[in-house]
């Protein structure tokens, strides 16, 4: 598993463009008949992905990085399917996942097992954990059962859709919230009025964007901004004194997951324009 640590926001000043793709973006996360993790020390986050094209992929971790037998012994996850139609089975329990359907997996589960309908249209399974202290039961929110949040406007280039899955508000966890945003066709613009949250820390993950096109994610402190250039199926981490916000050239979708000090979605520090540069 790849190990990223967590950055000084005053080095983060420094770097360049290689350094700073280096830190926070995560560029490879789909393998056939694989599962690929990245373990960030950003609020202790494994984000990965599985793809089980011909055979199922199952979750699990070097011991000897968690710190423990199995990956849900001490940690929770938020899986959401961005591909073609799978299940995930979980201690002899099968969820089926259509696109966009998200299941929560509580500590303790012991063996979990992804697995696809068709090889030639496989699932595609994104990951987020975080470590839990208590396990709430693992749940599954389909997209077609989901409230979704409209917000943003035409004038403004940042028409969207927000459904949230796992929240204070749904399904529980420890600390774990993770959601999705869609843009509508002509909408570019992600979280503009743009926030931090030092309470927080939050991984972008952008898909459904066609294989020339780029978000230009912002991220840095709101007086020292950077870019970091994301294509299709990347992740990028964002650490809790960074914005998080970005524009495609067109519309794309993302799924948002945070993990810290508390699980309000509201609690933002929204930043103003006149301070932003
Ligand atoms: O489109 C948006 O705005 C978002 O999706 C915001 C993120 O969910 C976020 O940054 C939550 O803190
Ligand atoms: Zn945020």
């Amino acid at each position: 598993m790849e190990i990223r640590y967590a950055s000084h926001p005053r080095e983060v000043k420094g770097y360049g463009t290689e350094r700073l793709r280096d830190e926070f973006l995560i560029e490879q996360l789909f393998a056939a008949d694989k599962l690929v993790l990245s373990y960030s020390h950003v609020d202790r986050f494994i984000i990965g992905g599985a793809v089980p094209a011909t055979v199922p992929v199952k979750l699990e971790a070097d011991p000897a990085t968690i710190g423990a037998a199995t990956f849900l012994e001490r940690r929770e996850i938020g899986v959401i399917n961005v591909g073609g139609r799978g299940t995930v089975t979980v201690d002899g329990d099968v969820y089926a996942m259509d696109s966009k359907d998200c299941l929560y997996i509580g500590r303790g589960a012991k063996e979990v097992i992804f697995a696809s309908e068709l090889a030639d249209q496989p699932a595609k399974f994104y990951l987020n954990s975080a470590p839990a202290h208590q396990t709430y039961p693992t749940l599954k929110a389909a997209i077609s059962e989901a409230s979704p949040v409209h917000l943003g406007s035409r004038e403004n280039s940042n028409e969207r859709t927000i459904y949230r899955y796992i929240h204070t508000g749904g399904i529980q966890s420890c600390q774990l919230v993770m959601g999705m945003t869609l843009l509508k066709t002509g909408s570019m613009w992600n979280t503009m009025p743009c926030h931090t949250h030092n309470r927080r820390s939050e991984v972008y993950f952008y898909f459904d964007m066609p294989d020339n096109g780029v978000v230009f994610h912002l991220m840095g402190e709101p007086s020292e901004t950077r870019h970091v250039v994301v294509r299709n199926e990347q992740a990028v981490i964002s650490p809790s004194w960074s914005i998080h916000s970005g524009v495609g050239t067109s519309s794309y979708t993302f799924i948002w997951g945070m993990a810290g000090e508390n699980q309000t979605f509201e609690d933002m520090d929204a930043v103003a324009m006149s301070d932003l540069k």
